[in-house]
C-alpha cells in the first residue's frame, strides 16, 4: 500500500503503533542522514525507539559487502523476526534495505520511505530488491513487498538537479510504455524542477503499481518496465566497471534512445515516432559518451540480461507511444546498428 504522508507523518505513526515491532532500524545513506532523517525523526512519535544504520551514498555501495555488514550489525544488535527496517533513501537504499530485510533470518518486515524522484516513482514500488554482482546490475535479489510505502514529496526539496533528472527518465519510460497522455504531459515540461515534476508523481506511481499488480514475478507484462534497460543496464554496468559510474536514469535515457531506434529498425514503430521520442529525450539528457565501449563488451553484458532465455536476448520494445511488447528478439545487425546510431548522435 502506498500512502502520501501528511506534514505530521500521522499515517506513519499510526502504522508504527498499530503493529508491534521488537526494534526499529532506520537505514540511511550519508545524504539522507543529513537531509531526510531530521524530518522523519522530527515527526516520529518519541515513544518509538530506533537504531540508525548508515551506509555511504552511491551505486558502488549496492553490493554484497554492504549487505554483509548490515546483516552482521543486525545480528550484533539481536534483531529478531519482529524487527522492522525503515528504508529512508533513494533506490540504492530501498533495493539494499529490501534485500537485507527479505533475507535476514529468512525475512523481516520493511517499509520504504523514498526520498528521490526515482525511488518515489519507481524503485520503492513493486518489491524488486537486490544488489549488484561485481559490476553486473541487480544480479542477486529477491521479490519481496515492503509492508508499506510512504511518500513525502517535500523530500525532493534538497535533491540535486542531476538526481531529479535521473528520476524523470523513469517517468518518461512509464509514459512511453503505458500512457501516452503521461508522456505528452511530461514532455511539455521545459525545465525539470521540483515544481514541474511533482504534479506528475502520482500518475507515474500508478502506472508502475498497475503493471506490478498484474505480474509481480515478471513472467510477462512486468518486462515492459524494463524498456530502455537492456542496453541501458549494459552501459551502466560498463561505467561502473570502469570506476566511472553514471546515474541509473542517465543510463535508462541512453537505453531508451537506442531501443527506440531499435524498435524502428525492427518495424515496430514508425520512423517519425522514433525520431519524436529520441528528440524529446535528447532535450533533457546530455549525450553520453560510449565511444570507449566496444560492441563486444556491450553484447557480452546483453547476453547476461535477466530477461533472456536460452541465450537469446529478449528486449522490451515500444510498439507505439504508450504501448510496449516484451520477449522480442532482434537481429544482431539491428542491435549493433542501434548502438552505432547512438554513437553518431554526437556528430549530428
Ligand atoms: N527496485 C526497482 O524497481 C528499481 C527501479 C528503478 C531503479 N532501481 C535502482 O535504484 C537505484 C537508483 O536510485 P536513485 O536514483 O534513487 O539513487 P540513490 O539511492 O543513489 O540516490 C541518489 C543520490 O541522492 C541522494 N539523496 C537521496 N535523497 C535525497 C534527498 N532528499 N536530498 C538530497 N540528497 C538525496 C543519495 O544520497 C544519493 O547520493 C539504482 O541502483 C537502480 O538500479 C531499482
Ligand atoms: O520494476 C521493474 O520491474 C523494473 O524493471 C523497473 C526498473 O526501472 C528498475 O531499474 C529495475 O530495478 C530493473 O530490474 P532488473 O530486473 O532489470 O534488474
Ligand atoms: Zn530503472
Amino acid at each position: 500500500m502506498i500512502t502520501i504522508l501528511n506534514d505530521n507523518f500521522s499515517q506513519l505513526n499510526d502504522f508504527l503503533h498499530r503493529k508491534t515491532f521488537s526494534k526499529i532500524f532506520i537505514l540511511v545513506d550519508e545524504n539522507t542522514h543529513e537531509y531526510c532523517l531530521p524530518v522523519l525523526l522530527g515527526n516520529m512519535e518519541r515513544d518509538l525507539g530506533f537504531e540508525i544504520l548508515e551506509i555511504e551514498a552511491g551505486e558502488e555501495m549496492k553490493n554484497i559487502q554492504t549487505a554483509n555488514q548490515l546483516w552482521e550489525i543486525l545480528t550484533e544488535m539481536q534483531a529478531d523476526r519482529k524487527a522492522l527496517i525503515i528504508n529512508l533513501g533513494g533506490g540504492v537504499i530501498t533495493d539494499m534495505g529490501g534485500f537485507v530485510a527479505s533475507t535476514y533470518k529468512r525475512g523481516i518486515q520493511f517499509i520504504n520511505i523514498p526520498t528521490t524522484l526515482l525511488s518515489m516513482c519507481d524503485a520503492s514500488i513493486g518489491g524488486k530488491t537486490g544488489i549488484d554482482l561485481i559490476h553486473y546490475k541487480n544480479m542477486v535479489g529477491t521479490f519481496a513487498f515492503p509492508e508499506q510505502i510512504f511518500i513525502y514529496p517535500k523530500f525532493l526539496g534538497t535533491l540535486p538537479f542531476k538526481e531529479l533528472r535521473s528520476g524523470f527518465a523513469e517517468m518518461l519510460k512509464h509514459g512511453l510504455i503505458a500512457d501516452k497522455a503521461h508522456w505528452n504531459q511530461l514532455t511539455q515540461i521545459s525545465k525539470i524542477d521540483v515544481e514541474a515534476v511533482t504534479p506528475h508523481i502520482q500518475t507515474s506511481m500508478d502506472i508502475k503499481q498497475n503493471v506490478v499488480e498484474k505480474d509481480f514475478h515478471e513472467s510477462n507484462i512486468r518486462k515492459t518496465l524494463n524498456f530502455g534497460h537492456t542496453i541501458g543496464h549494459a552501459v551502466e554496468s560498463l561505467c561502473l566497471q570502469q570506476g566511472n559510474p553514471i546515474l541509473h536514469g542517465e543510463a535508462v535515457a541512453m537505453g531508451m534512445i537506442s531501443e527506440a531506434h531499435l524498435a524502428y529498425l525492427e518495424n515496430l514503430i514508425s520512423e517519425e515516432d522514433a525520431k519524436m521520442i529520441i528528440e524529446n529525450i535528447q532535450r533533457y539528457y546530455p549525450y553520453l559518451d560510449i565511444s570507449d565501449f566496444k560492441d563486444e563488451d556491450i553484447t557480452a553484458l546483453l547476453l547476461n540480461d535477466k530477461k533472456n532465455v536460452d541465450s537469446k536476448i529478449n528486449f522490451s520494445l515500444l510498439t507505439e507511444i504508450g504501448a510496449c511488447n516484451y520477449d522480442h528478439q532482434c537481429s544482431q545487425k539491428n542491435i549493433l546498428e542501434s548502438l552505432s546510431f547512438y554513437r553518431n548522435l554526437n556528430n549530428a
